[in-house]
């Protein structure tokens, strides 16, 4: 991609692309990030997930160079943040949670906007524009009005600006919050080719189940703490217990279910469903399975459905938690991942 001289990112690619030390950050007493440490070799996507409140949007915003740690250390393709944010900011696309747009300013005048600001001139300015446009499907909306689109679309659009001047690392704080699922799908589309390009990727999110497909690994924080960093199955083995998920559905009212398995030995209610429920047997063996099914059945209840379920991510999550919280967690929680 071409560019002008002035905003060629320079990067010292024997360093990882993002590497965190020991970040700290508090607000008065309230302790957001506690000595977080990490890195991320080129060219990965790294999904970084957390409840709300864990500390996610205070980490990014200070690797994009928008706030101050009080400690340690983060450099972005071998810069220090704190020491070079011009330069960090040559090689960094930031998508914030929030997107601030302009009344009176079509798309096409937006973008041009910042990539004045980015220091694009003259047709140059105008074939990135229209790069961007046509990467994030925009330029049917050049005319549109910014704050007149959809969810999706403005997404897009702040996509588009954070990859004006074609960034090698992208920062994406929740970028899918509020979408519907054609805009999900949509915006992962754009991820992956931006993956395929070599772009090394860091996005917060809530769907668990979508970073787990999207990403080459799982950054988890936990109070300000980094809990765990490896791919999905280290995640989901790492927590492994000697369990069975089942889904049950019944004729009725699932309430009789979520009734009957409150009293039953060795059985534990997920979730209620709209036909039922998932239930944790606390057992893998399949005679025990077959007798917990039994039981229902001679207990009355009209069951339609019964089958085992593959552990979710979400439920791995909440697991590893409690098991941190007991301290018997045996997953691994490697800072580096390549
Ligand atoms: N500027 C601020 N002043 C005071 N407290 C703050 C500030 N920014 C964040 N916090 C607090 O720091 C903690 C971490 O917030 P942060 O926004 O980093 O969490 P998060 O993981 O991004 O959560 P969410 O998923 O809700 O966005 C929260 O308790 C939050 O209330």
């Amino acid at each position: 991609m071409h560019q002008p001289a002035q905003i060629l990112p320079e990067m010292d690619r024997s360093q990882p692309a993002i590497v965190v030390e020991n970040l700290q950050r508090s607000f008065g007493s309230l302790q957001a990030v506690q000595g977080v440490s990490f890195s991320i070799a080129h060219g990965q996507v790294v999904g970084f997930v957390g409840a709300n409140g864990a500390g996610k949007t205070t980490t990014m915003r200070i690797l994009a160079t928008l706030d101050y740690p009080n400690e340690g250390t983060v450099k972005i393709g071998g810069h220090n943040v704190v020491h070079y944010p011009a330069k960090v900011r040559r090689l960094l696309g930031w998508m914030p949670d929030s997107f601030g747009t302009y009344e009176h300013m079509t798309v096409l005048e937006y973008l041009d906007f910042y990539a004045r600001a980015l220091g694009y001139k003259g047709q140059e300015r105008l074939q990135r524009i229209q790069e961007v446009m046509d990467f994030t499907d925009l330029t049917p909306l050049a005319d549109r009005m910014s704050n007149k689109m959809s969810k999706g679309q403005t997404q897009r659009l702040c996509l588009g600006r954070a990859l004006l001047h074609d960034p090698q690392i992208l920062i994406m704080d929740e970028p899918a919050a509020g979408l519907d699922p054609k805009a999900r799908v949509e915006l992962k589309q754009l991820i992956r080719i931006l993956a395929e390009e070599g772009k090394t990727i860091l996005i917060s999110s809530h769907i668990l189940s979508e970073l787990g497909e999207m990403c080459d690994s799982l950054l988890f924080i936990d109070k300000g703490r980094i809990v765990h960093h490896g791919n999905a199955e280290s995640m989901t083995q790492g927590t492994a217990t000697e369990t069975t998920l089942v889904n049950v559905q019944v004729v009725g009212e699932p309430g009789q279910l979520v009734q009957w398995a409150l009293t039953a030995p060795m059985i534990e209610i997920v979730e209620e469903t709209k036909r039922g429920a998932r239930l944790r047997i606390l057992s893998k063996d399949e005679s025990t399975l077959a007798g917990v099914l039994r039981r229902m059945i001679t207990d009355g209840l009209q069951v339609t459905d019964y089958h085992r379920e593959e552990r979710r991510l979400e439920d791995a999550f909440i697991d590893m938690l409690g098991q941190i919280d007991k301290g018997t967690f045996k997953g691994e929680t490697p800072s580096h991942v390549e």
